[in-house]
């Protein structure tokens, strides 16, 4: 396996988790973000979870050092000129992706792999414009992204075949499991998933259950691993949403897909789940 330089912008619940994964299997890492705050974190999360990997005694000191080694923590994006492989994620928000991929055609190579970590929004419109669309696609990580296994690598319309085919290696390279996914709104994984939250929310809107009560059902009963608004929690609720507008959006307003105003009165507050301290849990404590 070849050894490439990753830059992840982006460092927040999935980046970091990205990075790791990316610097565990030997590749260099350009990891940037906007906040310094949220790479400082991004530092601490990865050397909690190499030190944990030590006291496990599945690496040894010097395997985390020279993984914790691999990652440069960068705040502008021009410092990811020589990388191979770009991986986007920063906020699910289409003005943003565009304008972030916009920058990054013109500052890599014209080789560079470019892919995004969306959750939903269409490869096709990502990369729509753009001077160089064949070379953007899908690479959806699941959270968290060193535990699950799945990556969705989404073709985009102008997405070359060569480029397809390298980001599906680059996955299997990661020891990850790839599925080839055509560019629809929610790709496969987020619309099987929409009716999970949806429905959890209009049963907490009708007042049949509450949240405990369904994430305990969903997980006793229903042999899930987590309930709906702990999930949600985990997600990030604003991604979450977002998610959810989107899909809603692209399939013309489909009923099914409705979000949620739940949902948008905890983004509008800022409750947003873990990250926040505060979603449908506390985790204040
Ligand atoms: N959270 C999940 O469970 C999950 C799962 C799969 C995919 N995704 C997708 O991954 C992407 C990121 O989601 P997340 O949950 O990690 O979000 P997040 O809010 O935790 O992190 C996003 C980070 O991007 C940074 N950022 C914003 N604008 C930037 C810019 N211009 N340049 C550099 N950094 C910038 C922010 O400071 C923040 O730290 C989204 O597209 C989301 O849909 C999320």
């Amino acid at each position: 396996m070849e050894r490439k330089t990753v830059g992840v912008i982006g460092a927040g619940t999935m980046g970091a988790g990205i990075a790791l994964v990316c610097a565990r299997r030997e590749h260099g890492v350009l990891l940037l973000d906007a906040n310094q705050t949220v790479l400082e974190k991004a530092k601490s999360y990865l050397i909690s979870i190499l030190s944990k990997d030590v006291e496990k005694g599945k690496i040894s000191e010097q395997q985390k050092q020279e993984t914790l080694e691999r990652v440069q923590f960068v705040s502008d994006i021009e410092k990811l000129a020589p990388a191979d492989i770009v991986i986007e994620a920063v906020p699910e928000r289409l003005d943003l992706k565009k304008s972030i991929f916009g920058d990054l055609t013109r500052i890599c190579r014209s080789d560079a792999l470019l892919l995004t970590n969306t959750s939903s929004i269409s490869i096709t419109e990502i990369a729509g414009g753009l001077t160089h669309p064949e070379r953007i696609l899908g690479f959806h990580f699941f959270n968290p992204a060193p535990v699950m296994p799945l990556i969705e690598v989404i073709r985009g319309k102008k997405s070359s075949e060569e480029n397809v085919q390298s980001a599906y290696q680059f996955a299997v390279d990661l020891g990850k499991v790839p599925v080839l996914v055509t560019d629809t709104p929610g790709f496969i994984v987020n619309r099987v998933a929409r009716p999970y939250y949806n429905e959890a929310l209009r049963i907490l809107g009708d007042n049949v259950a509450n949240v405990e009560q369904i994430d305990r059902i969903m997980k006793q009963a229903g042999g899930f691993k987590m309930g709906p608004f702990e999930l949600q929690d985990m997600i990030g609720i604003d991604i979450n949403f977002a998610t959810t507008q989107s899909v809603y959006t692209d399939f013309f307003h489909e009923g099914r897909f409705k979000p949620s105003r739940i949902q948008q009165r905890m983004v509008q507050s800022g409750s947003l789940g873990r990250k926040t301290g505060d979603g449908f849990y506390d985790y204040s404590k």
